[in-house]
């Protein structure tokens, strides 16, 4: 299934040629100062396209820094005077909208927290309705991928048409080595439900600390994202907000310094041919495991019968229980990935469970 939005591509308005669109800035624009002398030191580096900063900042608890208002506006309009960068703000209701469209600020982003509430995504919206300016929609806190779909829409329907897609990992309750799950399959799929929608990666807020964004980074590259947005400080180990997952000018340089940048696709013939080649063997392989499932759940459709017949329940928690454990170490024998081989296998019980319950509802065959 695909979506139908009218969706630019990211070359209409953003300034990027080749690579990557490289958004960076603080967290939050704390003093004219701290943002000035940041964004000089971003324009240094020559790897930076776009100016960001925080100047509405939603918190968890209240009493906290809270961003530092429409003065910020001003501020990012100096260094955008100086620079010569775009700027971007997040927007987070209409009055938000109404003051960064005042001040002309080029691009707005949307954050998770907004997301997550269609009505505040409509309030937004219906702020832009006639207006023609870039806006990038965060992902919900929560990994629902129609909640981020939905607001995509609501901003495409206001009129917008130079949408991003931003993604910054989701929260989870379990405690990992991410201050936000990334979730990469919520990104693919939304990659796949439309494909002409840029998506751009935050590591910033996926890590929520600078060490891992290197990692986080180049996977979003390699997963064909177009652009990063990493927060950067002039001094982080005193920024205001976010400390831990923020970095300093120097630094983002040389993370950009050290991107392998792979392309969407070769046109060297030997790579055509050799990938086309190898994909048929997949498409075989591919065919064999389907034959086979296909296979089994003809068998389970007999057992489900002859439980039915003989009033036997579906579950059989100790059989199961041996298919597992013999099937992930065989699979490891194999080099599978345990939690892959039990992922797999978990489907292929509940397929079975689903079919014989189809067949338990079904009349008993003549026992004569
Ligand atoms: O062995 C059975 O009793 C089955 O119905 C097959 C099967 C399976 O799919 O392997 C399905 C359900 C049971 O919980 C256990 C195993």
């Amino acid at each position: 299934m695909k979506l139908n939005l009218n969706i630019e591509p990211l070359s209409n308005w953003a300034p990027v040629s080749n690579g990557p669109l490289i958004i960076s800035g603080p967290c939050s624009a704390e003093t004219e100062e701290q943002l000035l002398a940041t964004a000089r030191l971003l324009k240094q580096t020559g790897k930076v396209h776009v100016l960001r900063a925080g100047i509405w900042k939603p918190r968890t608890r209240p009493g906290e820094f809270e961003g530092i208002g429409a003065v910020g506006l001003e501020w990012l309009n100096k260094a955008k005077a100086e620079t010569g960068f775009p700027i971007a703000v997040e927007v987070a209701n209409a009055k938000h909208v109404e003051e960064a469209l005042a001040a002309k600020v080029d691009i707005l982003w949307i954050g998770a927290r907004s997301t997550v509430n269609p009505f505040t995504v409509q309030e937004i919206a219906d702020a832009l309705k006639g207006v023609d300016i870039p806006v990038m929609v965060k992902n919900p806190i929560n990994p629902d991928l129609s909640l981020w779909i939905g607001a995509l829409e609501r901003i495409n329907g206001a009129g917008i048409t130079k949408i991003a897609a931003i993604h910054r990992g989701f929260s989870s309750f379990e405690k990992t080595a991410f201050r936000n799950e990334p979730m990469w399959d919520l990104a693919i799929n939304l990659k796949t439900l439309l494909p002409e929608l840029p998506i751009l990666n935050d590591p910033s807020h996926i890590c929520g600390s600078r060490e891992l964004i290197p990692f986080i980074s180049q996977k979003a590259l390699d997963l064909d994202m177009q652009g990063l947005m990493i927060e950067a400080h002039i001094d982080p180990t005193v920024a205001w907000t976010d400390a831990k997952q923020q970095v300093t000018p120097a630094a983002l340089s040389e993370i950009i310094d050290g991107f392998i940048l792979r392309k969407a696709e070769s046109k060297n013939p030997e790579f055509t041919d050799k990938l086309a080649g190898l994909r048929e063997k997949i498409d075989k392989i591919d065919d064999q495991i389907f034959q086979k499932l296909a296979e089994r759940m003809k068998v389970v459709e007999q057992i489900g019968e002859f439980k039915r017949d003989n009033d036997v329940t579906i579950l059989q928690v100790s059989r199961w229980d041996e298919i597992l454990q013999k099937r992930v170490s065989y699979g490891s024998v194999l080099n599978l990935d345990k939690d892959f081989s039990a992922k797999i296998l978990e489907l292929i019980h509940n397929e079975s469970i689903r079919r014989q319950t189809a067949i338990m509802n079904s009349a008993k065959a003549d026992l004569g």
